[in-house]
């Protein structure tokens, strides 16, 4: 019977009876055959003809081919994606870029030569004062690292090699199974003549996170966590007798391939050993102690000083003492937690009369003694006062916390919406504990500030109840340590400190001199180190410091073995048919620019360890104030891919800094002068290979003046100059450059004061402005300034499973914002800005118990703010964004490699290739005050405020 055919029944059971063909129709299932295991196969074959531009595009090699058969494909064809800006190689055969940055690409490969380790660059994390750091993955074992590519310069070659030993030491020697927070060095090798230095790979800044708690501060509980973290950190610097000289939050890393997540310090890049402050222009702004700020001698305690900064600004969100210029910040501190300096000190402090008057007779004036009649004998000057004797107004940021003090600022702390009374109660007895906590840290006299240990021992660390103000335990003095370290830096890129590391390994342990003629002997003296191991306030881990405060020193050597190589002698080859008379590649590329040299006697650039003796001295290391004097009026010119403080590098203050660094350890004649003269004797010595003169005895400062660093001193400069094309450099700085290399080196060096201001204290006049003085950028108005990027550049990653801080409404508004009735219950958020001050007149009436945020800052309007607007464009120019991809090692221990300096472990893998884009805070913790729920919107992870009180 016909299918289609009706019976001859009714029309209705005709109908139903109908069904079309299997044949022919079959219904359409998007069930595979794995979801719907009984049911009948069923494939719906769809033909769909590939678009004309997928044929094209997918076999284009071939179509290619096929237009051409000459044509040939080849990977190197590939359009490259450029990491580093500019991108355009003008130096070292094109490798570098005009700031003497590798640059990068993705799939660039970095190989240790000598290990053939290799390392693919993702890319680039961040940079700063020495380089680029670049996220990288490492085939071999298949993980994640952070390479710091330092620039092709010899001076921040030289002082990379400082981090390198400095973090070696702290790595192998006092912290080997990584308990102190200290960020793991695993490798570092030469490449392309960049020093290429391998650290375990790690998530964002604390100054990150604040921004992307919107400015709120975090937790207590995350406040105190941290800050005992950082301690137990900074209590093994104190251990080693090591500096670090540039804490802030941007230098704290969070950790979170542990959990609960951890914090790490990084950049040991400016940092020294206790007996070797050679410089006086150290530290971040904000987070500058006083003593440094006046010029004084400074000890581990200035990280202390550092480190309360830190602490109060997780808290608050916003820098404790954001000071403009130096004045300003002096002027802050002096505000915001009564008193001054003592006088014993500001009566010895090199930079005295440049913020006080004398008003007393200082005879009086012994072991911070105030004068016969109580008080002090200096006064601050105020602002007139300042402009009167600098001729030139001080720059003075805006007002965050309406001039209270710190106890009001802590207490009057907006608390979290909604909380219980209770916990509104608990919270005020930790926020005096928090008070108290700060002002030992905070404390104006260095002798009085409390250690890490003691710190330690404080209940707002420790989380005893606070119930009078905090008495640290006794401090066992340190007795000094007639000591040195013994540094071996292998060329070819095994560089590590002899087994003897430690300051407490006597004698001489070093390997094998490398056959390189390059290689030099740079001793390290370390005469006066308290830094014997395992002793004084040492950590037991788990349990809070330990009181172990043993092992004084012995008489050890630490000698740092430092090679030419790299951008200093490295791979040495003769280009351009310019022959090398004696020189290093630097004095190469200066016969080569510079035909008026002749290239003889010319002294390789890396001879000296410490006092970097070209003209390319990072900023930060500026000699004391009172051996050159550059003119204020000499401001640096930032290229666009150069951070404020990492320009500075190429500033004239670091150039000259560097000359009169040079010029007073000649003149001082202290232990660091015969570290140079035989560091540069050694390595005159070593370029006696080269034909050149093997001049090893060299004596003090007369034969230093004539010695080939001497020579090359200038010389360097002028290569400088002409590789910077000129730009950036001051009429300061050229003036030097012009200078006969007798006179910059062999004289000791003075300036004219073009103020021509009498000082009370000569050596104050001769001080160095402070570059955020002279920054012809800064404005403080950029306080709070995003870098240029927009939100959209956000990873997911950061709002997921991260907790910061609530977008939850605060009491009121903003932390900073005045409540009145109509913003209370606005929802501060970051396009609003976070903080305005009252002007003198709106701060009115004194906070009242109902309003709790009386006091701080009005909510602003939003047109007031262009400095937070998101879109703000950096004035900065262009700026990489860090990536926030990198994840964290998972393991955190381990050597890799006994020859080197520690590798990766195998199971490192801090996300891998294959698994991108795991949240870096994907460890559930919650972070914020405020949080209840994850950030959604979150500011770009980019870098860190590069102006702001940075060492610029
Ligand atoms: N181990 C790491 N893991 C992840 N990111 C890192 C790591 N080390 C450094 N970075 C990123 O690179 C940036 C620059 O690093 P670092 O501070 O060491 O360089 P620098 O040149 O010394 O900078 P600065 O100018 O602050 O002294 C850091 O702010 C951080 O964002």
């Amino acid at each position: 019977m016909d299918e289609l055919s009706p019976s001859p029944q009714s029309k209705d059971s005709a109908a139903s009876l109908w069904r079309p063909s299997q044949l022919v129709f079959g219904p359409y299932s998007t069930q595979t055959q794995s979801e719907a295991p009984n049911s009948k196969s069923q494939t719906l074959r769809v033909v769909v003809t590939k678009p004309f531009v997928a044929r094209l595009t997918k076999d284009i090699v071939e179509t290619y081919h096929i237009c051409n058969p000459q044509f040939k494909y080849s990977e190197e064809l590939n359009p490259k994606r450029y990491l580093t800006s500019p991108s355009i190689g003008v130096l070292n055969d094109g490798y570098d870029n005009v700031n003497s940055d590798l640059i990068l690409t993705v799939n660039f490969v970095l190989v240790n030569l000598d290990t053939q380790r290799r390392y693919v660059v993702k890319d680039v994390l961040g940079h700063g004062t020495f380089g680029q750091v670049a996220k990288c993955w490492v085939p071999e074992t298949n993980s994640f690292v952070a390479v710091k590519i330092i620039k092709n310069q010899p001076a921040y070659y030289q002082q990379a090699l400082v981090e390198v030993s400095i973090l070696t030491t702290l790595n192998k020697k006092y912290d080997p199974e990584d308990k102190h927070h200290i960020v793991r060095i695993y490798d570092h090798f030469v490449y392309h003549r960049h020093l290429c230095i391998c650290f375990e790979l790690l998530d964002t800044n604390l100054y990150e996170l604040i921004k992307i708690n919107h400015f709120r501060g975090l937790s207590l509980t995350i406040v105190q966590l941290f800050s005992k973290q950082i301690l137990h950190g900074l209590a093994l610097l104190k251990d080693a007798g090591i500096i670090h000289c540039d804490l802030k939050p941007e230098n704290i890393l969070l950790c979170t391939s542990v959990k609960p997540a951890e914090i790490k310090i990084i950049d040991f890049g400016s940092a020294c050993m206790e007996d070797r402050t050679v410089y006086s222009y150290i530290q971040s702004r904000y987070y500058r102690s006083p003593e440094v700020l006046l010029g004084y001698q400074y000890t581990t305690s200035i990280d202390m000083w550092s480190f309360g900064c830190i602490v109060a600004e997780l808290f608050l969100g916003l820098p404790l003492f954001p000071g403009a210029s130096e004045f300003d910040l002096l002027r802050r501190m002096i505000e915001i937690l009564g008193g001054q300096p003592p006088d014993c000190v500001l009566k010895e402090a090199k930079n005295t009369s440049k913020f006080f008057k004398c008003i007393r007779s200082v005879h009086n004036v012994e072991n911070g003694e105030l004068s016969a009649s109580g008080k002090s004998a200096y006064q601050a000057l105020t602002e007139e006062e300042y402009e009167a004797r600098e001729l030139k107004r001080p720059s003075i940021g805006k007002e965050y916390f309406n001039r209270m003090n710190l106890e009001e600022i802590v207490t009057n702390y907006p608390y979290r919406k909604n909380l219980p009374k209770e916990d509104v109660v608990k919270e005020s007895q930790i926020r005096l504990a928090l008070v108290d906590f700060l002002k030992g840290l905070v404390e104006f006299d260095p002798a009085k500030r409390w250690s890490p240990f003691q710190a330690s021992k404080h209940p707002f660390v420790t989380g005893e109840p606070f119930t009078r103000p905090y008495k640290p335990p006794l401090e066992t003095p340190r007795m000094p340590v007639a000591q040195n370290i013994r540094v071996d830096h292998h060329p070819g890129g095994g560089h590590w400190f002899a087994a003897g590391l430690s300051p407490n390994i006597p004698g001489r342990n070093r390997v094998s001199m490398h056959s390189s003629p390059h290689f030099q002997v740079v001793p390290y003296a370390h005469a006066n180190s308290y830094g014997s191991v395992g002793s004084h306030g040492s950590y037991n881990d788990g349990t809070g410091l330990g009181s172990s405060y043993g092992s004084y020193g012995d008489t050890s050597n630490v000698f740092a073995y430092y090679s030419p190589v790299g951008p200093s002698g490295m791979n040495m080859h003769a280009q351009g048919n310019v022959p090398m008379l004696g020189s290093s590649p630097d004095a190469r590329r200066r016969i080569i620019q510079y035909s008026h040299g002749n290239g003889l006697g010319m002294s390789p650039s890396a001879g000296s360890f410490a006092p970097l003796p070209l003209g390319t001295s990072p900023s930060q290391f500026t000699p004391p104030s009172s051996y050159s004097q550059v003119s204020a009026g000499s401001p640096g010119h930032y290229g666009p891919t150069s951070p404020a403080r990492g320009s500075c590098h190429g500033s004239p203050l670091g150039k000259m800094a560097a000359v009169s660094q040079f010029n007073r350890r000649k003149s001082w004649g202290y232990p660091g002068g015969s570290q140079t003269q035989e560091s540069s004797s050694s390595h005159w010595q070593g370029q006696a290979t080269d034909g050149t003169s093997s001049n090893q005895a060299e004596g003090n400062s007369q034969i230093l003046g004539s010695s080939p660093s001497h020579l090359h001193l200038n010389a360097n400069a002028g290569s400088w100059k002409q590789q910077r094309g000129g730009s950036g450099i001051s009429p300061g700085y050229l003036a030097i450059q012009s200078m006969p290399a007798s006179f910059t080196v062999g004289s000791n060096m003075q300036f004219p004061n073009t103020t021509g201001v009498a000082h009370e204290k000569p050596e104050a006049s001769l001080s160095l402005p402070d570059p955020g003085d002279w920054d012809p950028n800064y404005s403080d108005e950029l306080l709070l300034q995003e870098d240029g990027s927009d939100v959209s550049c956000f990873t997911t990653e950061f709002s997921q499973g991260m907790h910061l801080n609530s977008a939850e409404k605060l009491v009121g508004a903003g932390r900073f914002n005045r409540v009145s009735n109509t913003s209370a219950g606005l929802s501060f958020q970051r396009q609003n800005g976070p903080i305005q001050s009252y002007s003198h007149a709106e701060v009115g009436s004194p906070p009242s118990t109902n309003e709790p945020l009386a006091g701080y800052a009005r909510l602003p309007k939003p047109s007031h703010f262009p400095h937070i607007s998101q879109n703000s464009p950096s004035r900065l120019g262009q700026q990489y964004q860090r990536s926030s991809q990198g994840r964290p090692t998972n393991s955190r221990g381990g050597d890799w490699n006994h020859m080197k300096v520690q590798a990766p472990p195998p199971n490192f893998n801090s996300g891998g290739p294959l698994s991108p884009g795991n949240s870096s805070f994907s460890n559930g913790m919650s972070w914020g005050r405020r949080a209840s729920h994850p950030v959604t919107s979150i500011p770009p992870a980019s870098r860190g405020r590069k102006d702001y009180g940075r060492i610029a």
